[in-house]
């Protein structure tokens, strides 16, 4: 009996020992949470997300970033293109090489169009009639003087061609038309001088003086002067004694920067004299070939500008005399143009004539007018607004050009 209770105690040892083995387990996983404490490291994946906070800010900032640049940033542009990266653009077109001058008329004779058009097709078709009686003479002389060639020189042209015509007695259309163009060429007196007196003598550099009035092409006409002479090898110095128009100094400057050549100015209002004078100073002192002083435009009925005009030649001549005074008269204002022209050569002794703006007229005859009237040859002519559309003037490659004869 005593056995059996051994052995039921014995067996509630064991139940009690298996039960405990089995529950006992439970309660020592607690402890084993150290190893969630290894997974901390997986932790680092907040550390992950970090750095998208971290780039926020930055996105975050990067507006403001950019917002600070252009304030920041800004004042450093501002300084630097004016000052220093402004003139190079300017410069550069400095480096222009100008067209050369020789066979520039016979270049730009298209520009003549307007009067080819009545000397070359307007003559030609009226020398082509069968028969040339006095109405058709008539004609002939009609077109020349609406071609601005003027009634004396037009008589006298036509009296030579009528007289040519009958002692040829069977003279064709074209052998007419080049005995017109020999007319014309001798009432342009071909044997004047034409050169430019822009050489330097005894050491100091040629003085020339444009002259004109309002709008006929003066600042043009000495920009484009100075190419040519900058073409044909000499160095130039302007003189920007158009005081009373600040743009004209300007524009006289921007001429002259496309070709290296100085400019000599003075303040709006300026003694347009003292400029002058200090301009032939500057010319003598840089050693220069040629100084190319731009006056104010003055209407011949203002006596006191005239006078001006008289005193910055004077002036001028305490440096020596001046080489060349030049008329630049504006060919489309016609027989008009030749009343101011003729004042201006009683104020300053024009030696030479510049006819602009030939290429916008019909009447072309003017050059003719023009030197017969003043007496002073035709120097240059002008046939468009391009820096290089000044041409020297030749009275048979003008002639031609007009009349078609080498066509
Ligand atoms: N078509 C044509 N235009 C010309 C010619 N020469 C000058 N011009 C134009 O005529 C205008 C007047 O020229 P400027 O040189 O300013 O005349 P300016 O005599 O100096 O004028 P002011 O300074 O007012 O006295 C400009 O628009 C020139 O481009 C030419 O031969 N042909």
């Amino acid at each position: 009996m005593e056995s059996y209770i051994v052995f039921g105690l014995v067996l509630l040892v064991v139940v009690i020992g298996a039960t405990l083995a089995l529950v006992a387990p439970r309660y020592r996983k607690p402890p084993t949470l150290p190893p969630p404490t290894e997974e901390k490291p997986p932790t680092p994946a907040p550390t992950e997300q970090a750095p998208t906070i971290e780039k926020a800010p930055p996105r975050a900032k990067a507006p403001p970033a950019e917002i600070k640049p252009s304030v920041i940033d800004a004042p450093p542009p501002v300084q630097a293109p004016p000052v220093v990266e402004a003139p190079p653009p300017v410069e550069v077109p400095e480096v222009e090489v100008p067209a050369p001058t020789a066979g520039r008329l016979v270049r730009l004779r298209a520009r003549l169009s307007r009067s080819q058009n009545v000397f070359g097709k307007g003559l030609l078709a009226l020398l082509s009639r069968d028969k040339l009686d006095d109405d058709t003479w008539d004609e002939v002389e009609e077109t020349l003087i609406g071609a601005d060639v003027g009634v004396a020189a037009t008589t006298e042209i036509v009296g030579k061609l009528r007289e040519r015509a009958r002692i040829h007695g069977t003279a064709t259309a074209t052998e007419l038309r080049a005995m017109l163009a020999d007319e014309l060429v001798a009432a342009l007196d071909p044997q004047m001088d034409r050169t430019l007196a822009a050489r330097p003598q005894d050491g100091r550099p040629a003085v020339l003086l444009v002259v004109g009035v309002n709008g006929a092409g003066k600042t043009t006409t000495c920009g484009k002067i100075a190419r040519v002479l900058v073409a044909d090898g000499h160095t130039v110095v302007l003189g920007a004694a158009d005081t009373f128009r600040a743009a004209a100094a300007d524009q006289l400057a921007t001429w002259a920067g496309r070709v290296g050549a100085e400019v000599v100015r003075g303040p709006e209002g300026a003694d347009p004299a003292a400029v002058a004078f200090d301009a032939v100073k500057r010319g003598i002192d840089a050693g220069v070939d040629t100084v190319l002083i731009d006056t104010a435009g003055r209407l011949q009925n203002k006596v006191g500008l005239m006078d001006e005009l008289g005193k910055v030649k004077r002036v001028v001549e305490k440096h020596g005399p001046v080489d060349e005074t030049l008329l630049i008269l504006d060919a489309t204002t016609g027989q008009n143009g030749l009343e101011q022209a003729r004042v201006f050569t009683e104020v300053v002794d024009v030696t030479g004539v510049v006819l602009t703006k030939l290429d916008g007229t019909a009447k072309g005859g003017i050059v003719i007018a023009v030197q017969r009237k003043l007496g002073i040859p035709v120097k240059l002519v002008g046939l468009g607004e391009g820096p290089d559309d000044l041409a020297p003037f030749d009275a048979r490659q003008f002639v031609d050009a007009l009349v078609g004869t080498d066509a």
